[in-house]
């Protein structure tokens, strides 16, 4: 074991899917002061109980610190990014070995994002290697990439490399080693004849998450032909809950915050925004914000969580991108980021008080933030490549300006090398 695996014990492994059995009692109202009720008073779950915790822990946060000191520790982020370059990942990591490549392109483009230089040559290079051994075919070893070495191609992998290829600025020539033609019949293999899309052959799910993957890649590998995108609008639309967001699929599936950025995102990538009922999907966008905590959850009834200020926030960006109004509060989320998801103990950014950080919620946050910082509009031509931001006026923000780049919200890239990947292969 290496000696961060025996000392990173701030790295958390526990980052997707938590699973636990719902837990239910009944209560009585209580008449205390000082406490905040929780949403569904009547009932106490497991959800409400740790609701209150958070709301605790949050409010502590809030009040002990003077709120002009909230800034972001940048140098503190650039040396947990850069450990992941410099020793073997520590062993809580293993149960994400199918997501090598997302791991690639959440410590590479936190870095670009804070700071273009801080993603060195060096880092590049050994990140464009990497990104090729994942590559598992008769005939091509320039993609689709799968999640490891000798797994199957996968969606999300691809998005993944694709993403963080995007971000080594084609440093020998990496950008031109990418399969176009293997990853284009791999993706009409996958198209479904309901309009979505497989995220692996044989054995993978279809919901929007393969929709997203799917059209991102094609659409920043210039791939968008009508044999791929037929019927995908109309999958889409379907998706849309009556409360307003996107499930990951059309059979009545809960509105979700990951679900419905890929659902928009994919959207704007079609230029088909208004297909959808965009009140419903901006009041589901507001109500995923919470007075009390000012961060996002993802669902009706959950908590607040750091990697939502992305998948909830850069939606909220998107439709405001396409001049649809802002409707969430950044100013909120800005604070929820910077007080709640730091510490000055760990590096790293997470998703609430109490959990450890990791990579997945460093870059969403730091993401979020950056939307925080932001306006956004669409000057012309094709919108979701074009969609721009400006900084908001900085006198406005309590605390300094953090400093990220620009980023396009549809594409979780920074705006400059989305662009320079976008005219590469136009
Ligand atoms: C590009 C791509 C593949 C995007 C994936 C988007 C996506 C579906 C993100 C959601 C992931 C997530 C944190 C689920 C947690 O569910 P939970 O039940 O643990 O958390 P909750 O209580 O906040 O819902
Ligand atoms: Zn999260």
């Amino acid at each position: 074991m290496s000696n961060l695996g025996r000392n990173a014990k701030f790295i958390s492994s526990n980052i997707l899917g938590r699973k636990r059995a719902v837990v239910e009692n009944i209560i009585d109202e209580r008449e205390d002061d000082d406490y905040i009720e929780p949403i569904m008073k009547e009932l106490e779950t497991e959800t409400t109980t740790d609701r209150e915790q958070t709301l605790h822990d949050c409010m502590e946060l809030f009040n002990s610190k003077d709120k002009k000191d909230a800034t972001l520790n940048r140098d503190f982020l650039k040396m947990y990014l850069n450990l992941a370059f410099s020793s073997k990942l520590p062993p809580q990591l293993t149960p994400l070995d199918a997501s090598q490549p997302w791991m690639l392109y959440w410590i590479s483009n936190s870095l670009k994002a804070l700071n273009p230089e801080w993603l060195t040559d060096d880092f590049k290079r050994s990140l464009a290697q990497k990104l090729f051994k994942l590559v598992e075919s008769d005939n091509s070893c320039g993609g689709p990439f799968g999640g490891g070495v000798g797994q199957l191609p996968h969606m999300a992998g691809s998005f993944a490399a694709i993403n963080s290829l995007v971000v080594c600025d084609n440093i020998d020539g990496c950008w031109d080693k990418v399969d176009r033609k293997a990853i284009y019949k791999w993706l009409m293999e996958l198209k479904q004849p309901d309009g979505g899309f497989k995220t692996c052959l044989e054995v993978g799910e279809t919901d929007t998450r393969g929709v997203y993957c799917a059209l991102e890649v094609a659409s920043l590998l210039n791939l968008m032909t009508v044999e791929l995108t037929e019927g995908v609008v109309e999958y889409l639309v379907k998706c849309q809950t009556y409360e307003g967001g996107f499930g990951g699929c059309s059979h009545e599936d809960e509105a979700h915050g990951g679900y419905t950025f890929c659902a928009v995102a994919s959207l704007a990538i079609l230029d088909k925004l208004d297909e959808i009922n965009m009140e419903k999907l901006m009041e589901w966008c507001s109500m995923r914000q919470y007075n009390e905590e000012r961060g996002l959850c993802g669902r009706s009834n959950k908590l607040v969580d750091g990697c939502y200020s992305y998948w909830v926030g850069a939606t909220a960006a998107i439709l405001e991108a396409a001049g649809y109004g802002n409707c969430i509060n950044k100013k909120y989320l800005r604070e929820y980021i910077l007080y709640c998801c730091q510490s000055e103990k760990e590096p790293g950014l997470r998703d609430k008080p109490g959990k450890h950080p990791d990579f997945y919620h460093t870059m969403y946050n730091l993401y979020g933030l950056a939307i925080t910082e932001s306006k956004f509009y669409t000057p012309s031509g094709n919108f979701a490549e074009n969609v721009t931001s400006t900084p908001v006026d900085a006198s406005l923000l309590p605390s300094a300006p953090s400093g990220i780049c620009p980023m396009n919200p549809v594409y979780g890239l920074p705006t400059k090398d989305a662009k320079a990947f976008f005219n590469h292969f136009r």
